[in-house]
């Protein structure tokens, strides 16, 4: 069997002060689009997975985030057809400037026992668990 190459992708679950988690969906044109997804993406070669993270919520959403304020809650390792994907998820609940969209189709503040109700890629179902048992 041939190794699937791993993929290290970061997102955030941005908490807001009723307890919401923002999700995003994924756009048109994008593998698993119209699935919705915690904000975040690929680590570019060289970079440490925080300041991606800070500047994927740049990009996608508008915002600043202060590395401080982002903390290591839980991860998945997910086995995808042509890549292995690893990805931590980061708690953020401060943060300066207005959630924007930007690249995505459509934003959701959500509930975390109501995220059930979007479909999510296969990878973040444990995600999904967590964040509903422990925020
Ligand atoms: N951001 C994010 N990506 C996820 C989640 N779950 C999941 O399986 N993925 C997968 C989808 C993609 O294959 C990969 C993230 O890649 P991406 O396309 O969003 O990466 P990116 O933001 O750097 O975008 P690009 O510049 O490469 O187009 O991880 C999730 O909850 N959030
Ligand atoms: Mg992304």
């Amino acid at each position: 069997m041939t190794e699937l190459k791993t993929v290290l992708v970061v997102a955030a679950a941005l908490i807001d002060v009723d307890g919401r988690v923002l999700i995003a969906q994924r756009p048109e044109g994008k593998h698993m689009a119209g699935l919705w997804e915690f904000p975040g993406g690929k680590v570019e070669p060289g970079e440490r997975p925080e300041a991606a993270l800070v500047r994927e919520l740049n990009e996608e959403l508008g915002i600043d985030v202060t590395e401080a304020c982002l903390s290591p809650f839980v991860f998945t390792s997910h086995a995808y057809e042509s890549f292995h994907l690893l990805m931590p998820l980061f708690l953020c609940r401060r943060w300066s400037g207005v959630v924007e969209r930007r690249e995505h189709a459509a934003l959701a503040w959500v509930r975390p026992n109501r995220l059930s109700d979007y479909a999510m890629p296969p990878a973040d179902a444990p995600l999904v668990a967590w964040l509903r048992d422990l925020i």
